[in-house]
């Protein structure tokens, strides 16, 4: 369980809370999806859940966070990088070697796993983000959706209980960010790891998170599931968030009464519910 209660935070540099009053339960094995506009506050929070915050971005830190009943200010930056495991939003200054199996390798080495361990870590994560036959490759050969994966998989392998990625589909193509997507959620619901991602598209969100978190100038508007939050389109794009243009549309169907079916997320469920309702 990942738990804010009524945190906020001041950088030392900044003029006042990026983030505030913050009351968030993460339950455990969720795969949560946080979005909002630029700057509102996404990357701070999930500085809060690695420890980043408050352990190397000094500020003034109100309320808790707690990750699996520790506090994060309590607890060391070590344990809780192995409670939390973290891709950022820049994979290439978190990938360090050149050949994919000793950026694998580095991790799990560096975390003083046994060495009878090692090679099953290792083999384990690679198939876990279907990149096995990337082993041998060197890294300045891949494409950018097969870097994101080496770069998951160097994290799944310290076998974290969270996993918190920042935008790991940015540089990516729609089919690179779909199978990012697939492969995170087939991972999370084998293993019962958290998976909190902080992602743009809301579409694919929704597709896959068990809960939406739409932050808004350092705020929580919503958290919920995305059919509750998509409920909300209007709103949600006068804050800066991008709904899928066939979820308002449908929504503004359904004020107008012309529909009356669940939320539609995507433009497939949205040409479903209008082939029912012409039918
Ligand atoms: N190290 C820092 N020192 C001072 N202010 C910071 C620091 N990091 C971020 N901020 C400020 O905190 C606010 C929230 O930033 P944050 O990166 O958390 O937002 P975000 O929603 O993730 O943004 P983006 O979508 O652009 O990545 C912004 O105004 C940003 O300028």
């Amino acid at each position: 369980m990942i738990e804010f209660n009524e945190f906020s935070f001041r950088y030392r540099e900044g003029a006042r809370p990026v983030v505030q009053d913050i009351n968030l339960s993460i339950p455990d094995g969720a795969f949560v999806g946080i979005t909002g506009a630029a700057g509102s506050g996404k990357s701070t929070l999930t500085y809060a859940m690695n420890g980043i915050i408050p352990h190397c971005y000094p500020g003034d830190f109100y309320g808790s966070v707690t990750v699996d009943g520790l506090d994060t200010c309590d607890t060391g930056l070590t344990d809780l990088s192995q409670l939390v495991g973290s891709v950022c939003q820049d994979i290439d200054s978190q990938i360090i070697s050149p050949i994919v199996e000793d950026e694998v390798l580095y991790g799990i080495e560096n975390f003083g796993v046994p060495r009878d361990e090692i090679e099953g870590r290792l083999t384990e994560a690679l198939e876990d983000m279907g990149i096995a036959d990337l082993r041998e490759r060197t890294i300045a050969s891949l494409s950018g959706g097969q870097k994101q994966k080496v770069a998951i998989a160097s994290v799944l392998a310290m076998k974290p209980k969270v996993l918190v990625l920042d935008e790991p589909t940015a540089e990516l193509d729609p089919a690179s960010s779909l199978s990012v997507f697939e492969l995170l959620s087939r991972y999370a619901r084998e293993h019962g790891t958290t998976v909190v991602v902080v992602e743009q598209k809301i579409a694919l969100l929704s597709q896959f998170a068990d809960m939406l978190v739409i932050v808004d100038d350092g705020r929580i508007r919503f958290a919920d599931a995305p059919a509750k939050v998509l409920e909300h389109s209007d709103e949600l794009l006068e804050i800066g968030v991008n709904c899928p243009r066939s979820t308002t549309l449908m929504n503004r169907l359904a004020a107008r009464g012309v529909y009356q079916g669940p939320v539609c997320r995507n433009v497939e469920e949205a040409s479903l519910a209008i082939g029912k309702v012409i039918a």
